[in-house]
């Protein structure tokens, strides 16, 4: 069977749905999809022994900030790498920031050598990215793509349009994503192919009405 792809506009509704209208906490989805993410790069082989998280400010960082203490607590060496601005963190980000400040997961906010890492992960920007990525968060996205390593992108590569597949001024280029839910239109069209990698979804307990 081929797979439902949706908007972005469509999996926001979908989201909302499931935690409005059916009460889903959205604390339970965050931690699936922190989740999945964890089982998907346990089981691809990926070299774990210096894990960067790049986080955003929004849910797609929240997530982030929920894989960097899932890793933390398995003795796993990770660090998160927080951009942009802090007085702007969503809800569900702030709650798995002060969780993970509690922990003592390392957290930075400078870019430093992307090289010093074995796997990167992009939780940066997810179906909420509306406008061109720029400035400090341009040339992290850059820096990450020149280092090389491997990245496992959350939801979609950051920079990525969710729906048409274009690139937001600058995006990552990621060896595998991992999408919630359902798959988005935008890692099948525009400039996709050169950026998503190998595409795997996940069911975090996100249902939409009309399937
Ligand atoms: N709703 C939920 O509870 C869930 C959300 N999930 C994650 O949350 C993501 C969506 O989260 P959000 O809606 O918070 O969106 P994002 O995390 O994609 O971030 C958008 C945030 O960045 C800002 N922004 C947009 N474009 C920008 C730009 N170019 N430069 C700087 N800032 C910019 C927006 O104003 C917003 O605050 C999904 O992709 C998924 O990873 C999952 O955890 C599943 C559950
Ligand atoms: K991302």
């Amino acid at each position: 069977m081929e797979p439902t792809v949706v908007t972005a506009q469509q999996m926001q509704a979908y989201d909302k749905y499931t935690i409005e209208t059916i009460g889903m906490p959205s604390a339970v989805l965050m931690e699936r999809a922190a989740l999945s993410v964890i089982a998907t790069i346990a089981a691809g082989g990926f070299d774990l022994s210096r894990v960067l998280i790049v986080a955003g400010t929004g849910n797609n960082g929240g997530d982030g900030l929920a894989i960097a203490r899932l890793l933390h607590l398995k003795g796993i060496d990770v660090k998160v790498l927080l951009l942009g601005d802090e007085r702007k963190l969503s809800k569900a980000n702030k709650e798995q920031l002060a969780i993970c400040r509690k922990y003592q997961v390392k957290i930075g906010h400078s870019i430093k050598d992307f090289r010093d890492y074995t796997l990167i992960i992009d939780a940066l920007f997810g179906i909420g990215l509306r406008r061109d990525i720029t400035g400090k968060l341009s040339e992290a996205v850059k820096k990450i793509n020149a280092s090389n390593q491997p990245v496992v992108a959350v939801d979609i590569p950051s920079g990525l349009d969710a729906t048409t597949g274009k690139i937001l001024g600058s995006a990552i280029r990621a060896n595998t994503t991992i999408t919630f839910g359902y798959l988005k239109v935008g890692l099948t069209v525009g400039d996709a192919s050169k950026r998503v990698g190998k595409v795997i979804v996940k069911d975090i307990g996100i249902y939409a009405p009309e399937f």
